[in-house]
């Protein structure tokens, strides 16, 4: 067993292997770039060795000899001056390459990456989502991508260290071995101080990292959940909440300031130590004549050099352990498997209604309560244990252009079907077909073309009302109006100071929830789909409304298949035929009128809702811009559960 000492030791040696080869990354990555700044720091690096030795030169033959005789040659002071201002111009076209190139390779990696890790979010299935929580798919494209890329900008001047590390080290031995004796003990110690001290300050400033994720995760939840928060008269203890986190990064922070406020006074001052021991030693050797006195300048102004881009090893060591966590992140968004395999095939052409048809649909979620532990051993058993399963067996048929009314009490997988139907998650058993195209051997963006979901909550982007609705696509102002008619939404949107043009705010925050949920339907029915997939999406659209909604889609010339999760007996009846879940499964199909009679469920299910609709009639109704609360829905009855925003409609009876 290795003791504590040389298993940190083979831990520091296998990070640093690993963050040279992320770097190595970025180098295969933007190889000209890297080049470019490597040759400017080179270039600042060759230079500043130069400049100390012209600083030497000017001494012996200008400042000493000025010195001497008092008086100086014009020609000789213009010489020198042409000679430091060249130097220094050639420095500062190295330092400005190099600043600028690794920079720019910095930020294009950063770039990349962050268009990479949100690809893949789009890419990944909706299953994959739902065991990620926002908080975390935040800082894996922004936190995590921009502490990957962070070694870059320090890289290409450590790099131009060693070379100006070399050249210094012949420069001096060349000058005067003694002197450059010094030199070695000095700076290695320097070095080694710095890598000492990384590794110490390393741990709290990577734990000061993750309090910093922690803090805008909490800041996150608190801002998003503020509604309930404040309604719930919640604010002191989310405050509080939010002030450990707060407290716990700023003590993290504070100890990482404290341990450089000790460090950094000692690496400013090493250097001017090794200054002092080159003045000594040098007044003894130019008493000697071993030397002259522009050497001596020469070899203390290479001290006074050196210092700093040794501390730039320090910087890139101190990086790489945040650098390999933060790779390591990435890449498990990058590498996530999951991605859905598409096919070539194509939805028959043609205009009207696509037929829907499932068969043997059964469907899972990932246990919560297992979540990313999953043991994904093909054991039947233990998956099935890791597993709740919502649909069993789901079959479907829907024929082109025909209404059909979803129904079933809370949580019998109404909504987990249509997302199966949408193929935003495949099912573990069955298949699904438009057309009787499969929807696995379709496409990509083919159902995204001939079908569109609206779904129970609506999301709103901060954008114009026509960007939310065509979401960059290039339709029309005509066409816009239009699905805003049809969705019942266009008297609303006129009555806006801008129309189309104005802008709504985070999450349509300035519009009432029944606008919201219209505003998302037109954004469906805009791309004149041929199956339309409505998950209870009108709940906060009034009664009669919703009903001119649904019959207006009837009427048009789309013709479109609608599958609408209904709760209201109005939507209901509009459909030509009622589908009803129970427990994952379908237990009944027909119209309304024949499942009142032959299905006990479903008869038990609406008259749950109408006994809370005619329980509530005396209320106030809802304002058609507010959501219908889940929880009026009524309370579940004996093999149901579920219930109905309560509307004047439901105060009539079923039959
Ligand atoms: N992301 C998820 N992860 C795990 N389980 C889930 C997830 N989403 C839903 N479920 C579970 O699946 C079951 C079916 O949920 P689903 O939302 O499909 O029902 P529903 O019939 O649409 O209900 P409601 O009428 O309340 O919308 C529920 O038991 C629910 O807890």
């Amino acid at each position: 067993m290795p003791d504590d000492g040389t298993s940190s030791r083979t831990q520091h040696r296998a990070v640093f292997r690993r963050g040279l080869h992320v770097l190595w990354v970025a180098i295969r990555t933007e190889p000209a770039v890297f080049l470019v700044a490597v040759a400017g720091a080179g270039l600042h690096a060759a230079v500043s060795v130069a400049s100390a030795e012209v600083m030497g030169g000017i001494t012996d033959r200008v400042v000493l000899p000025a010195f001497e005789s008092r008086s100086t040659t014009s020609s000789a002071l213009a010489a020198a001056a042409a000679l430091l201002l060249g130097v220094g111009l050639a420095k500062a076209i190295g330092l400005a390459a190099r600043r600028l190139f690794a920079g720019l390779m910095q930020f294009r990696m950063q770039a990349r990456y962050r268009r990479s890790v949100s690809r893949t979010y789009l890419r990944l299935p909706l299953a994959w989502h739902h065991r990620h929580a926002t908080g975390q798919l935040l800082s894996n494209a922004n936190a995590d991508v921009e502490e990957a890329w962070r070694p870059l900008a320090p890289l290409p001047m450590a790099i131009g260290s060693v070379a100006m590390l070399l050249i210094a080290a012949v420069a001096m031995v060349v000058t005067d071995p003694v002197l450059a004796t010094i030199a070695f003990v000095v700076f290695p110690a320097l070095a080694v101080a710095n890598v000492v001290f990384q590794r110490r300050v390393s741990p709290a400033a990577t734990r000061a990292q993750a309090l910093r994720a922690e803090v805008s995760e909490v800041a996150h939840e608190s801002f998003d959940g503020a509604l309930v928060v404040k309604s719930l008269g919640r604010e002191d203890t989310e405050t509080e909440r939010f002030t450990q986190a707060a407290h716990r990064l700023r003590d993290a922070q504070i100890r990482v300031g404290r341990m450089r406020a000790a460090f950094d006074p000692v690496m400013e001052h090493l250097p001017n130590f090794g200054i002092l021991a080159v003045l000594l030693v040098g007044m003894w050797r130019l008493s000697a004549g071993a030397i002259t006195a522009g050497e001596l300048v020469q070899v203390a102004y290479l001290f006074t050099l050196l210092s700093m881009p040794i501390r730039s090893f320090g910087w890139l060591l101190g990086d790489l352990p945040r650098t390999v966590v933060a790779w390591d992140r990435v890449q498990a968004v990058l590498t996530a498997e999951g991605s859905m395999p598409y096919g070539e095939r194509r939805v028959p052409r043609g205009s009207g209604g696509v037929g829907l048809t499932a068969r043997g649909v059964g469907f899972s979620y990932e246990d919560a309560f297992t979540g990313g532990a999953r043991d994904l051993s093909d054991d039947p058993d233990t998956v099935a244990a890791q597993r709740s399963i919502v649909l069993h067996g789901v079959d479907l048929d829907i024929e082109p252009g025909r209404t059909v009314a979803l129904v079933g009490p809370t949580g019998a997988g109404k909504s987990t079907l249509t997302t199966v139907l949408m193929r935003l998650v495949d099912p573990d058993t069955g298949t699904v077909a438009l057309d009787g195209a499969d929807v696995r051997e379709l496409d990509r963006g083919e159902i995204a073309r001939a079908a569109a979901l609206v779904p129970q909550s609506t999301f709103v982007f901060e954008d114009t009302v026509r960007g939310n609705i065509t979401l960059g696509a290039d339709i029309d102002d005509a066409d816009v109006w239009a699905a805003l008619r049809l969705a019942r939404a266009d008297s609303f949107i006129a009555a806006l100071p801008e129309g189309l043009d104005t802008r709504l705010g985070e999450r349509g925050t300035s519009l009432s929830g029944g606008q919201r949920q219209r505003l998302a339907l037109a954004r469906a029915v805009v791309r004149k789909p041929r199956l339309l997939i409505m998950d209870d999406a009108t709940s906060a659209v009034d009664p009669q409304v919703e009903a001119q909604i649904l019959a207006g889609l009837r009427e048009t010339d789309l013709a479109a298949t609608v599958l609408v999760v209904a709760y209201r007996r109005a939507t209901i009846e509009l459909a030509d035929e009622v589908v009803y879940l129970e427990q994952g499964t379908v237990r009944d199909r027909g119209t309304h009128t024949e499942l009142l009679e032959s299905s006990a469920g479903y008869r038990s299910l609406v008259t749950a809702y109408e006994r809370a609709a005619a329980e509530r009639a005396g209320e106030p109704e809802p304002d058609e811009g507010g959501p219908e609360p889940r929880g009026l829905r009524p309370a579940p009855s004996p093999g149901s559960a579920g219930g109905d925003g309560q509307t004047d409609e439901t105060r009539e009876t079923v039959r």
